[in-house]
């Protein structure tokens, strides 16, 4: 569980004037799940639009494996292996679950115009291979009834399951998963948790933005606090539900509500 997966190396980022993220250092352990908490406007969207490539930052750089980064592109990010759901490409709603979770496979794919226009065998060795992985991802993410359904049939709750299996089709050893959780029920939220809880079993490191605090706090190995672009906090959930900036920062309340 120690073993560091990504540096964040002094990461700030200015809009005009506005530090909406400043000097924020901290490492990423293999197969955690890393809650990054704080309250509106912390700078939350900005440090994950960085780490995934959307955001340059200001100063600062990531370290993955033996890269320094310190401007880079979606793509490259997960080319990196950081992978992130609800992003960029929505979810197209006439298209069925299989063939959305497919496209996220083929984000990834380095095709050559002439393996696709002649469907040369090394393409459909490939074609093959995604639907295999996107099947196995059907199974974990429980949506095997749900196959070849059309995605304007699904609850919200049921999408969010498509989005996570969809940003696994890069077979990301990073997912960043920004509010997972958002605009769902108690029940749909521990529904979502247990297979975030998964997905870590099969050796998959997690970054969560989350504002439901509760959830964060119940699924996260450690949690990084951040308040008006700083990092405030860093710790298990026991010592962030007692860290005074922490109850500070949340309008003098208890982490624990
Ligand atoms: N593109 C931008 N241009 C200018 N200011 C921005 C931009 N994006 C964010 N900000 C500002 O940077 C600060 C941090 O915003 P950010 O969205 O990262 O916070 P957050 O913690 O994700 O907030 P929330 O929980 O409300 O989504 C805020 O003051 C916000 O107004």
């Amino acid at each position: 569980m120690n073993e560091q997966i990504m540096k964040v190396n002094n990461i700030s980022v200015n809009f005009g004037g506005l530090w909406a993220v400043k000097s924020i250092d901290m490492d990423v352990k293999k197969n955690e799940i890393l809650g990054v908490m704080g309250p509106n406007g912390a700078g939350k969207s900005t440090f994950l639009n960085v780490l995934s490539g959307l955001q340059q930052p200001s100063e600062g750089y990531l370290v993955i494996g033996t890269q320094k980064i310190s401007q880079s592109k979606p793509w490259n990010m997960a080319k990196l292996g950081l992978s992130r759901s609800f992003q960029t490409v929505r979810l197209l709603p006439e298209l069925n679950v299989l063939d959305n979770i497919l496209i996220g496979g083929h984000m990834d794919a380095e095709k050559q115009a002439w393996d696709i226009l002649f469907r040369t065998k090394k393409y459909r060795q490939r074609e093959k291979e995604l639907i295999s992985r996107a099947e196995n991802l059907i199974e974990t993410l429980e949506l095997k009834d749900k196959k070849y359904e059309k995605i304007s049939k699904l609850s919200t709750e049921e999408r969010r399951r498509v989005e996570i299996a969809r940003s696994l089709m890069t077979q990301p050893n990073i997912l960043l998963l920004d509010e997972p959780c958002a605009g769902l029920s108690p029940q749909e939220t521990e529904e979502i948790s247990k297979l975030i809880l998964k997905i870590k079993e099969q050796g998959v490191t997690v970054i969560l933005v989350e504002h439901n605090v509760k959830m964060i706090m119940s699924l996260s190995d450690r949690i990084v606090v951040l308040d008006h672009g700083q990092k405030i906090a860093e710790g298990t959930p026991d010592e962030i539900a007692k860290h005074e900036d922490v109850i500070k920062a949340y309008l003098g309340g208890s982490v624990n509500a």
